[in-house]
């Protein structure tokens, strides 16, 4: 069994590992960190947990002696002396935060307002989205796992990005978010009454996913692509839903972009392209590691408007961090994350 830790387990995303993990028939939760509830066990924290774990919250050493594969799931900032000493220990680590996806100290430095506190770490660190860099995820010591608009964005867009149909950049990404995206603290922004009934544009064409969402797409089309992203937060608790304006190069029948799409992803265990006619949702994924795609044309201004859907807790988080960790032990990749979503 491979024993695996969390580090940040009280945390939504480290939750969500924990419940995925326990489900896992290769591993065993060797360890879970908590700075404010050291001492406690997990189900104390998450009632939901109790008689499926015993875990207690240690001190993150502890975590990491204990593992064979160490998550983070922490604040921006905080891993990157944590990935060092698990590396050193000889073990991997799996970076669910920010602190390993980009690949410029700079854009990390404006967006994040931290330094690379060790470049050859950051360079030895692979961006972990199997369904485009699964080569370079085998293999690996230390896996920076996207975040969760930055993963949905490109499912939704990359068929087209990669095989050069589109004539206009930027890529119009109008996307929502459930409120779990946002993690466990309390803020006024988050506050019940606040989000219920709303629809909240936020961090319109200032977010930090865009220079993440560009770096993925600009590796994907071979030159430069730009984003114009705007978020909205929706009262749900998950979700994310991406919906992508572009223009074509083109005149293309619907029938040819959905054909591309399917052929784009025919082979991917979590991507499911959607009849023609079908629109994404994000609730036909919850609890899932799936990602539903669905295309549909404007032959009108001869425009394409792709939807994408994911939890943003699974394969927005944990799950995909868990994918990518199957990846590194040579397990079959969809080994504990094949969650048939509730129909309703
Ligand atoms: N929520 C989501 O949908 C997604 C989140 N992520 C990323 O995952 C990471 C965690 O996010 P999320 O779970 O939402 O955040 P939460 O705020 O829900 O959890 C944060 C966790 O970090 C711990 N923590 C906070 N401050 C410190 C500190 N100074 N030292 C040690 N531990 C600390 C908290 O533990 P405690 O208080 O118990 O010590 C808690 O377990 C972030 O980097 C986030 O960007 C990525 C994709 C999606
Ligand atoms: C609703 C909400 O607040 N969402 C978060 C993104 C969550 C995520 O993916 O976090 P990281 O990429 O920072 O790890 C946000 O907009 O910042």
């Amino acid at each position: 069994m491979i024993k695996a830790g969390i580090i940040g387990a009280t945390g939504y995303a480290g939750a969500e590992l924990a419940r995925l993990l326990l489900d896992h028939p290769e591993v065993t939760i060797a360890g879970a960190s908590s700075v404010s509830y050291e001492g406690k066990r997990l189900a104390e924290v998450y009632p939901a947990y109790e008689q499926f774990t015993d875990v207690v919250c240690t001190g993150e050493d502890e975590v990491i002696d204990k593992s064979d594969v160490v998550f983070a799931a922490l604040p921006a900032g905080l891993s990157q002396p944590l990935a060092k000493k698990t590396l050193a220990a000889g073990k991997k680590f799996i970076d669910l935060g920010a602190d390993f996806r980009l690949e410029s100290e700079s854009a990390y430095e404006k967006w994040y307002g931290h330094r690379w506190e060790d470049p050859a770490l950051q360079a030895e660190a692979v961006y972990g989205m199997p369904e485009f860099f699964r080569a370079s995820i085998k293999g690996a010591r230390l896996v920076a796992n996207p975040g969760c608009y930055t993963t949905a964005v490109p499912m939704a867009v990359a068929p087209l990005v990669v095989n050069h149909w589109l004539v206009d950049y930027p890529i119009t990404c109008d996307c929502k978010s459930g409120i779990t995206g946002a993690g466990r603290q309390l803020t006024e922004s988050t506050h019940f009454p606040v989000i219920n009934e709303g629809c909240h544009p936020y961090k319109i064409a200032s977010h930090r996913h865009t220079p993440e969402m560009e770096q993925t797409l600009t590796k994907l089309a071979g030159h430069i692509t730009e984003v114009t992203f705007v978020p909205h937060l929706i009262p749900v608790n998950r979700g994310i839903l991406a919906t992508c304006y572009m223009t074509l190069a083109n005149s293309r029948t619907a029938q040819a972009l959905h054909d591309l799409y399917r052929q784009f992803y025919a082979d991917e265990p979590f991507v499911r392209v959607l009849p023609e006619g079908a629109v994404a949702n994000i609730a036909s994924v919850r609890y899932s590691n799936l990602c539903d795609v669905s295309v549909h044309f404007d032959p009108h201004t001869n425009t394409v408007i792709t939807v994408s859907a994911i939890d943003n807790m699974v394969k927005g988080a944990a799950g995909q961090a868990i994918q990518n960790m199957n990846i590194i032990f040579d397990l079959p990749e969809t080994t504990g994350l094949l969650h048939l979503p509730p129909a309703f």
